[in-house]
C-alpha cells in the first residue's frame, strides 16, 4: 500500500512564483506531502501585478482532473483561483465523483494588485455548487463580506460572517483579518461546525512582501489536514508558517514580493532544539 500522502491543488498560474499553484506546490514540498496540480487559468503576472488572464479550454481542465483521478490517491485537495462559473461548475461536478479527501477552498476573488481573479458572475455558482462540498473555506474580509452578504467592521462581525458562510453548507470557516483590518495584530477566526470559535493572533508585520500570503496559508492548512492533523492543529501550523514566511522575508521582484518558504524550517529547528 502507498503510504506517501498526496495533495492536489486546483489553482491559477503565477510566473512570478509567489502565488497560486506555484506557492501551493512550494508549501506541499516544505510540509512533506507530495504535490500534484491542475491549472484553471493563466494570469500573466509577476510581483508588480496581473496584466491579463488567459482562459483555458474547459476540456483541458477536465482532462487534467481525469488524469489525476486515474493515477493518484489524493488525500487532500486545495482550491484557489477558479475564475469563471463554468470552471466552478466543472470542478464541483468532478469533486462529487471522487474521494479526494478534505477540501480547502481559498475563495480567491481579487489579486493584491487589484486585478479580478474571479468574475462577478461566478459568485453565485461558488456559493451554491462548490461551498457545500468544502471542508474549510478561508476568505479574507472582502471575500467574507461577499459570501456572507454583510459588512465586516469588528471582530464580532468576523465571527458572525463565519457563521453565515457556514449556512451555505461549508463545514468550517476561517475569516482572515490579515491586511484588511487595522491594528498591531493580524487576527483570524476559525468558526468550527460545532459553533465553537478560536482566534489566532500574530504580530502584524509591516512589509510590502505579501504576494501569495492567502495561497500559502491555505495550502499549509491543506498539507497538514492531508497528513491527518485536526482542523485546529492545521490552522495553528499554517498561522506559524505564514508568520515566519512573511517576517523572514526575501526580496525578489520590484512589486509586492513573495514570502519565504524556507523560513518555517528555522522555527521547527528551534522547536526541536537544533538551533
Ligand atoms: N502583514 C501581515 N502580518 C502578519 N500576518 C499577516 C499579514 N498579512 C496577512 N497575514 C496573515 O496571512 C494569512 C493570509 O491572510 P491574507 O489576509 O493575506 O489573505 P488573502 O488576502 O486571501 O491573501 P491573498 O491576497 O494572497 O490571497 C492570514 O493568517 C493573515 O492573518
Ligand atoms: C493564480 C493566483 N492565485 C491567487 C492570487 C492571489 O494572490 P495575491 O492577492 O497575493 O496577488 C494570485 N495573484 N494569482
Amino acid at each position: 500500500m502507498n503510504t506517501t500522502k498526496q495533495a492536489l491543488t486546483i489553482a491559477g498560474f503565477d510566473s512570478g512564483g509567489g502565488a497560486g499553484m506555484q506557492a501551493d506546490l512550494k508549501v506541499f514540498q516544505e510540509r512533506q506531502i507530495f504535490g500534484t496540480c491542475v491549472l484553471t487559468a493563466l494570469p500573466i503576472q509577476n510581483t508588480c501585478g496581473v496584466q491579463k488572464v488567459y482562459d483555458l479550454p474547459l476540456e483541458a481542465i477536465k482532462d487534467q482532473l481525469a488524469v489525476i483521478a486515474e493515477d493518484f490517491d489524493i488525500d487532500v485537495t486545495k482550491i484557489g483561483m477558479l475564475f469563471s462559473k463554468e470552471i466552478i461548475q466543472l470542478v464541483s461536478d468532478f469533486l462529487k465523483t471522487v474521494d479526494f479527501g478534505p477540501i480547502v477552498l481559498d475563495p480567491v476573488m481579487v489579486a493584491k494588485s487589484g486585478h479580478a481573479l474571479l468574475k462577478e458572475s461566478a459568485i453565485q455558482t461558488l456559493k451554491e455548487e462548490l461551498l457545500p462540498l468544502v471542508t474549510i473555506v478561508t476568505p479574507n474580509i472582502p471575500e467574507a463580506e461577499i459570501l456572507a452578504n454583510m459588512s465586516i467592521q469588528t471582530k464580532e462581525d468576523m465571527v458572525l460572517a463565519g457563521q453565515k458562510i457556514q449556512q451555505l453548507g461549508v463545514k468550517h470557516v476561517v475569516v482572515k483579518g490579515g491586511h484588511h483590518i487595522e491594528g498591531d495584530l493580524s487576527e483570524d477566526v476559525l468558526v468550527l461546525d460545532n459553533q465553537e470559535s478560536y482566534w489566532l493572533k500574530n504580530k502584524r508585520i509591516d512589509t510590502k512582501n505579501t504576494h501569495g500570503t492567502g495561497c500559502t496559508f491555505s495550502a499549509c492548512m491543506a498539507a497538514e489536514l492531508g497528513k491527518g492533523k485536526s482542523v485546529l492543529e492545521s490552522l495553528q501550523i499554517a498561522k506559524e508558517y505564514i508568520q515566519a514566511a512573511i517576517s523572514d522575508g526575501i526580496d525578489v521582484g520590484h512589486g509586492h514580493g513573495p514570502t519565504n518558504h524556507w523560513a518555517y524550517r528555522k522555527v521547527e529547528a528551534m522547536k526541536d532544539g537544533k538551533e
